[in-house]
């Protein structure tokens, strides 16, 4: 399965947000983390930020949407132009329904798993997503460590993917560095984000390109 390498722009200067995005054209998608006070205790930006890195990115933008009521929400960010959105199991009422208006609407679709989500409810209903997040902090903010518990979810979701013959992601985001993205791959991951690992590099680029090789380096 391809490394993806997948900058968050939560922590970059939003002000230049065209800078931004062009300082990590090597990277594979740019991630938009969009909260809402609701389903986060952080509030960040919604649909005019993602109509804006769209129109400004080289690479694609995936959205992470930490919001309540993703049924309600989540199709207005593709319509914004975000070729894949991200909604959580913990906020949605009807993953199925949601899911399936995304993927019609022309962009993939995403679960996301906060770190004590269990992939059990989720199991038989795998082939309707595009990729499955595994958050590796609490989601809300930038800058946590990341929590190697979550290894073990990640590991196990990429052999139920393999016995059912799925091209589905793994996304791992949260506390993703040079030190702790070897674990992730090792573990199946093979979508990595990271914020302030690339952001807070002097060489945004040299940064993604590292993280890159170390993925590549222990995946399997
Ligand atoms: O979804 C997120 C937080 O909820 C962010 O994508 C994530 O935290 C990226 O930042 P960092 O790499 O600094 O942890
Ligand atoms: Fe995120």
């Amino acid at each position: 399965m391809s490394i993806l390498i997948s900058p968050s722009i939560l922590n970059s200067d939003i002000g230049n947000l065209a800078g931004e995005l062009d300082k990590i054209s090597n990277a594979d998608w740019a991630h938009v983390d969009v909260m809402d006070n609701h389903f986060v205790p952080n509030l960040t930006w919604g649909v005019p930020v993602i109509e804006a890195a769209k129109k400004y990115s080289p690479i694609p933008i995936d959205a992470h949407l930490m919001i309540a009521d993703p049924d309600r929400w989540a199709p207005g960010f593709v319509e914004a132009g975000a070729d894949s959105v991200t909604f959580h199991a913990e906020a949605v009422s009807a993953p199925i329904r949601l899911a399936r208006e995304i993927r019609g609407m022309g962009a993939r679709a995403g679960l996301a798993l906060s770190p004590a989500t269990q992939i059990d409810n989720y199991i038989d209903i795998l082939d309707e997503f595009d990729m499955v997040l595994c958050m590796t902090v609490e989601p809300g903010f930038g800058g946590q460590p990341f929590l190697a518990n979550v290894m073990p979810k990640v590991a196990r979701l990429r052999d139920l993917i393999a016995k059912k013959g799925l091209e589905t992601w793994i996304q791992v985001d949260g506390g993703i560095t040079a030190d702790t993205i070897a674990q992730a791959a090792e573990a199946g991951a093979n979508n990595f984000v990271a914020g302030s690992a690339v952001y807070k590099a002097e060489d945004a680029a040299a940064s993604v390109a590292q993280l890159r090789e170390l993925a590549h380096k222990h995946s399997h």
